[in-house]
């Protein structure tokens, strides 16, 4: 059965003064959903929403969260794709070191689908934070997955990864683990050197097997890419994420172990309007002293 998403681009071009933004956003805003297998599990078992009422919640929450800021991950329902749990290579050791007692933040976890599938696979709560710039974002998660007023849940706070001396200021030298799913892209390389210097001093310090995880478009000629005016964003191949991490080394007297590739198949079906070399990159990098 397919829904309605029961709202217009006009409706959203009126109603948000970043209409441009939304202009340009047209083309990746789904009409329909199809409820992936472990999302719909995640939904029925861990939100408890009756599974009637599925397609029909997610879709007015998606539409909600589109006026929120209209990323494609909102736009074409990605956050249901659990990208991190679908890391093979790394989400078993994931979830069995967060069940020893160590600890992950996802930053910019929009709204907080990576963190709630490690809750409802076992992960305890007490490991689990997740940290974005948008409060709203935070809300849309709590009412999605029905666990505001848990007891038990993971920590959501309002934090910019770009700035020091705000929140993340609290949670400096904590974390066994960081996750930057789809936010690296985001940022020109420059802003990137800041946001892994940054990074590095929320993980505990100076301790071996420290991990920074997660994906990002990338490109295989490594480019930077224009934005908004005045902006570029940076998109990694595996040689230009090695060399940033190369950079984050010697500024910061760290070493690590890169992990790094880039997908093999461009999605034309899920990207019509990118650059066909647009790739998306996997990283998994490994403090070593
Ligand atoms: C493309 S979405 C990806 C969301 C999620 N991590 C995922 O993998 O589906 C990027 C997220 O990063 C957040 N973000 C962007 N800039 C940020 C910043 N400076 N600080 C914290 N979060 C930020 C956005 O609000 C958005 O929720």
């Amino acid at each position: 059965m397919s829904y309605s998403a029961d709202i217009s681009m006009s409706d959203v071009q009126e109603t948000n003064n970043t209409a441009a933004v939304y202009r340009r956003a047209a083309e990746w805003f789904d009409q329909t959903v199809t409820i992936p297998p472990q999302a719909r599990e995640l939904l029925e078992k861990y939100s408890r929403i009756p599974p009637d009422r599925l397609e029909q919640t997610v879709i007015n929450l998606r539409n909600r969260a589109w006026l929120t800021w209209p990323y494609p991950c909102i736009g074409q329902f990605r956050f249901l794709k659990l990208s991190l749990a679908n890391r093979d290579d790394l989400y078993p050791r994931l979830l069995a070191r967060l069940q020893a007692g160590d600890t992950i933040l996802d930053l910019g976890c929009c709204l907080g689908q990576d963190i709630r599938k490690l809750a409802f696979d076992g992960a305890p709560a007490t490991s689990l934070f997740g940290a974005e710039l948008k409060a709203d974002f935070i809300d849309l998660g709590y009412e999605l997955f029905r666990d505001r007023d848990r007891a038990n849940r993971a920590t959501f706070f309002q934090a910019d990864i770009l700035d020091q001396e705000g929140p993340l200021a609290e949670y400096r030298w904590q974390f066994d683990v960081l996750n930057l799913g789809m936010v690296v892209h985001l940022f020109s390389r420059a802003e990137q050197l800041a946001l892994f210097k940054h990074a590095i001093k929320l993980l505990k310090p100076a301790t071996p097997g420290t991990a920074i995880i997660g994906q990002a478009w990338g490109h295989l000629d490594g480019v930077a890419t224009p934005a908004e005016p005045g902006k570029e964003r940076f998109k990694h191949n595996v040689e230009t994420f090695k060399a940033l991490v190369a950079e984050i080394e010697a500024e910061t007297g760290t070493r690590w172990e890169v992990n790094a590739e880039l997908d093999s198949e461009f999605d034309a079906a899920e990207r019509p309007w990118d650059d066909i070399r647009t790739r998306r990159l996997l990283f998994e990098i490994t403090r070593v002293m």
